[in-house]
């Protein structure tokens, strides 16, 4: 009786098996025909990532070197097909399109913690939240951060003074000071920013997105069925409960601070070279001439780049009280849904520049010969005065534009950007391949920024690459440290502005000791580029020298 019930359940299952290999008959038809590794039964290349995560990127990237991975290379993982795509025309096939809008399947391991906030979000939902909250991240609203930026600056100078001449990790600094200015600037939350809450909360982010990249990567703890057991799953639930007692706090605060009637809203300034400035920048966007300041392609347009006219006064509002005014006006925002958001924008809003901001002091470590043009620069601006960064400074300061963008291309904090193909997408740059429907499509954005015909010796750091002239021979979509498209990063000018503030403020009062050369660096992929060897530096107090 056991012997003919277990035949009856394996032929049940291998008829299982069978029908299920016919459904997928054209995924594996279109696969064959891809470049890269076939892979193993079941497991396909699972074994590739069995790994520590800096060797996961580093055994990616040198497998990006074999002659049959030009433009893109396929992986199994388990029965997951996964392309990875690096290059720019292949690339703008995806981002440009309004079709290829849903994420992979990979980022459900954020659910728990974003529910429906807009990077994982699709559909109707993400369109209708797109449309709210793009314009709260417009240059007119950011233009009210300009003290709170500087203000920061200093605050994080002053704790980064007790480090002064001996080597110390500068990314904790950084992480502390990009969760405090969020709170400060696009939540408009003050009192919630002080005290050391802020870096236990960027602690935490790092040992989510740790676990979370590990379930990407490592299909055995794919299933939530095996996951839960697993001591990794108690750590997820641990600090995912410090990071939402944050968020939370953040947002009863805020919405107390609305329904007593506080204002809250940093004030606009309405001085006369602000208004000349902000029609300069109106006025360049306009003749689409110089995008640089926006990390993004020139050419390229998204959603933030709408003229100044079409945003009403009305809706120049920072993001969380923006939310929550809509809300209490019925267009439909539950409180469950602000929180999402203000979990997603906390999280997208920090870490990136907390990676961004860290590589680019160890960079002034390693070349010394850069730092003394970004001094020079500096020192040209603003002299021995301790007056703070305006606006005009910021559209000045073109060396330090070049060397931000040029470390966000060398090391984009977001390394790679995934999609569920929704239709079968022919390339571009191979004609005779297709991509079948339901695979997840990786744009490879850390290999296609080092790829040598389109950055001359990629490996080096050269700010020249963000020359006008140079830039202008490149494909828009060769340069994509926020995404671009229908879908590109929101925060973008807000990370811009953020980073020339606060790197020109710190480069005005230290200077970087020469540090480990950019070779020796151990990068790690994650969910947000980091160093595993860790990101130290050694400040030296700057004399200031007369303008
Ligand atoms: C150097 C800093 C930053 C970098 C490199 C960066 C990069 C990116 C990238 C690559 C994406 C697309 C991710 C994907 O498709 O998986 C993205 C999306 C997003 N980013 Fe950023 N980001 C930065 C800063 C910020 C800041 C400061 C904020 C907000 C304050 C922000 C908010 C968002 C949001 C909400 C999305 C989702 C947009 C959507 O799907 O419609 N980011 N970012």
């Amino acid at each position: 009786m056991f012997l003919l019930l277990s035949v009856m359940v394996a032929a049940a299952a291998a008829l299982y098996y069978v029908k299920w290999r016919m459904s997928r008959q054209h995924m594996y038809e279109l696969a064959e025909k891809l470049p890269g590794e076939r892979g193993l039964p079941l497991i396909g290349n699972a074994m590739r990532f069995a790994l520590s995560p800096n060797k996961i990127l580093h055994t990616l990237y040198d497998m990006s070197f074999q002659d049959d991975f030009q433009d893109l290379a396929k992986i199994w993982l388990g029965h997951r097909l996964m392309v990875i795509l690096v290059n720019p025309k292949d690339i703008e096939l995806i981002l440009s399109s309004n079709v290829h809008l849903r994420k992979s399947p990979e980022y459900r391991y954020f659910e728990p913690w974003f529910g429906n906030g807009l990077l994982i979000s699709y559909g109707d939902t993400w369109k209708t939240h797109r449309k709210m909250i793009a314009p709260t991240f417009h240059l007119n609203v950011l233009k009210r951060f300009m003290d709170e930026f500087n203000k920061n600056s200093k605050r994080v100078i002053d704790r980064m003074n007790t480090e002064e001449g001996k080597p110390f990790d500068c990314h904790d600094y950084m992480s502390e000071i990009m969760v405090e200015t969020l709170l400060e600037t696009v939540m408009g939350v003050k009192q919630a920013a002080q005290g050391r809450n802020c870096l236990t909360y960027a602690l935490s982010v790092m040992d989510v997105c740790d676990i979370m990249h590990a379930r990407q990567t490592k299909i055995w703890l794919r299933p939530d069925s095996l996951f839960k057991w697993t001591y990794m799953a108690k750590e997820f639930d641990k600090h995912l409960g410090i990071i939402m007692n944050l968020t939370n706090k953040v947002f009863m605060k805020k919405k107390d601070d609305y329904s007593q009637n506080r204002v809250t809203t940093l004030p606009v300034k309405e001085e006369k070279e602000e208004k000349k400035v902000e029609k300069k920048i109106i006025v360049e966007d306009a003749k689409n001439n110089d995008k640089f300041s926006y990390g993004q392609s020139a050419g390229l347009k998204d959603d933030l780049d709408v003229d100044d006219n079409e945003i009403g006064e009305k809706k120049r509002l920072p993001f969380l009280e923006a939310m929550i005014e809509r809300a209490h006006n019925g267009d439909g925002l539950t409180d469950q849904e602000i929180k999402n958001q203000v979990n997603t924008i906390m999280f997208e809003g920090h870490d990136t520049t907390a990676a961004g901001s860290s590589f680019f002091l160890c960079v002034m470590g390693a070349r010394p010969d850069i730092q003394e043009k970004v001094l020079e620069e500096i020192d040209s601006i603003f002299g021995d005065s301790d007056r703070e960064v305006t606006f005009q400074d910021t559209l000045e300061l073109k060396y330090l534009e070049r060397c931000i963008m040029e470390t966000l291309r060398l090391f984009p904090p977001v390394p790679a950007i995934s999609r569920e193909l929704e239709h079968d997408l022919q390339l571009a740059s191979r004609p005779d391949l297709v991509i079948p429907t339901g695979c997840s499509v990786i744009v490879g954005t850390f290999k296609l920024h080092r790829r040598p015909d389109i950055y001359p010796n990629p490996e080096v750091f050269n700010p020249d690459h963000f020359l006008p002239e140079n830039a202008a021979s490149r494909h828009y979509y060769s340069f994509i440290p926020f995404s671009a498209g229908p879908r590109s990063c929101v925060g973008r000018k807000y990370a811009m502005l953020k980073l020339k503030i606060l790197l020109a403020n710190i480069m005005r009062q230290f200077k970087v000791k020469p540090g480990k050369p950019m070779e020796e660096w151990r990068l790690q992929a994650d969910i947000i580029l980091k160093r595993t060897d860790g990101f130290d530096v050694a400040l030296e107090r700057r004399k200031h020298v007369k303008a």
